[in-house]
């Protein structure tokens, strides 16, 4: 539904050039909901501005719904009909509402039906059906000083939603807002995906955003995505630092001569015993260091940090049984602290005065 290709955007700032784009390749499918992390600066902001062409790109090419944007705007500094046309399908959330506050909630989410031209009957008929939509039917005539964050960023959907877009755009939607008004915020975005089938682009500095409403994700650092996939992809990819942080597990060795190893759990895989059968078969004992288990899109999915006796040779047999259960496997390297090198040293000291 939205493919970026080279996307590069280098902004002149005071005789210096800064790239905050740096050759981006995006592919967001049709229906699902894509979020983009990176810290601040990493190049989100202008990656969703260019996606609509809020920003002109320096170069590449940014196609929404099969529709080349950047061709479009090649016509002219002035964005044609054509690019109005096109960018009608493309809504967008703002981080701040960015609401009028001399009109009302209708007369708000009427706005871009007034730029499309659409008859006052119809522009009447359409604002409220989103705000029963977005739960708010009996704010119409409330002006936003009179909402809550949460309502005003209610209102900012429904009137991204006014010209029946088939795309969202999302920049940074929930961060003025409580954490449990970002839940309902990100539930509201969740259905609305599935109700209406809407694709949904989000740009968020916030790893929580992603566990709880997208099904692929994208890293950004310094104006490159350095990751991508589904969430089931980059948890299957060894080292995927997206991975790592969405499910962060920590402990470390207990002692000497113990293999630490982070099981990844998805799929059919998360609802076999597969940690006990591990244990009944090699009949050995499992310890639990750390664990993060949670649902991402009605499917159970988790990491895993456990710890066996014996050095990795001892292990290879179980650690490949539990790869033939289909789970991921990866073995801790042990960090030498100052605790087990102090350790290490008593062990080798109390072995040399035993010979
Ligand atoms: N209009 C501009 N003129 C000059 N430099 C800019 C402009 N907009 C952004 N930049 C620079 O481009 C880089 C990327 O900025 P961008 O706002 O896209 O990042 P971001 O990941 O969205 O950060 P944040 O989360 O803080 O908003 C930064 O170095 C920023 O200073």
């Amino acid at each position: 539904m939205i493919t970026t290709s080279g996307l590069t955007k280098v902004y002149e700032s005071r005789g210096r050039q800064v790239t905050a784009l740096d050759g981006v390749d995006l592919h967001v499918r049709e229906g699902e909901v894509f979020g983009v992390i990176g810290q601040s600066g990493a190049g989100k902001s202008s990656l969703i501005r260019c996606v609509n062409l809020l920003e002109r790109p320096t170069s590449g090419t940014v196609t929404v719904d099969g529709v080349d944007l950047t061709a479009l705007a090649g016509k002219g500094r002035r964005a044609g009909k054509d690019l109005r046309r096109a960018r009608s399908s493309i809504g967008m959330v703002f981080q701040h509402f960015n609401l009028l506050s001399s009109r009302t909630v209708k007369d708000n989410i009427e706005l871009p039906l007034e730029i499309l031209g659409v008859s006052g009957a119809e522009r009447s008929r359409r604002a409220l059906e989103l705000l029963d939509l977005v739960g708010l039917a009996d704010k119409a005539k409330s002006y936003p000083g009179q909402l809550s964050g949460g309502q005003k960023q209610r209102v900012g959907i429904a009137r991204a939603l006014a010209g029946e877009p088939k795309v969202l755009l999302s920049d940074e939607a929930t961060s003025a807002l409580d954490p449990e008004t970002t839940r309902s915020i990100l539930q509201l975005l969740r259905d609305l995906n599935q109700q209406l089938g809407l694709t949904v682009l989000l740009i968020t500095h916030e790893m929580d955003v992603v566990k709880t409403i997208c099904d692929s994700a994208a890293l950004m650092q310094k104006g490159r995505i350095v990751e991508s996939g589904t969430v089931s992809e980059l948890l299957a990819t060894p080292g995927s630092q997206l991975a790592a942080e969405l499910f962060p597990v920590s402990g470390a060795h207990t002692g000497p001569d113990r293999t630490v190893v982070d099981v990844t759990f998805h799929g059919d895989a998360a609802t076999q015993p597969v940690i006990s059968q591990l244990s009944r078969t090699y009949n050995i004992d499992i310890s639990i260091l750390g664990a993060a288990m949670d649902t991402v899109g009605g499917r159970q999915i988790g990491r895993m940090r456990i710890e066996l006796p014996g050095r990795y040779e001892d292990n290879v047999v179980p650690v490949g049984f539990l790869r033939e259960q289909g789970l991921q496997v990866e073995v801790v390297e042990e960090t030498l602290t100052e605790e087990t090198v102090v350790q290490d040293a008593a062990t080798l000291l109390v072995k040399e005065g035993a010979k």
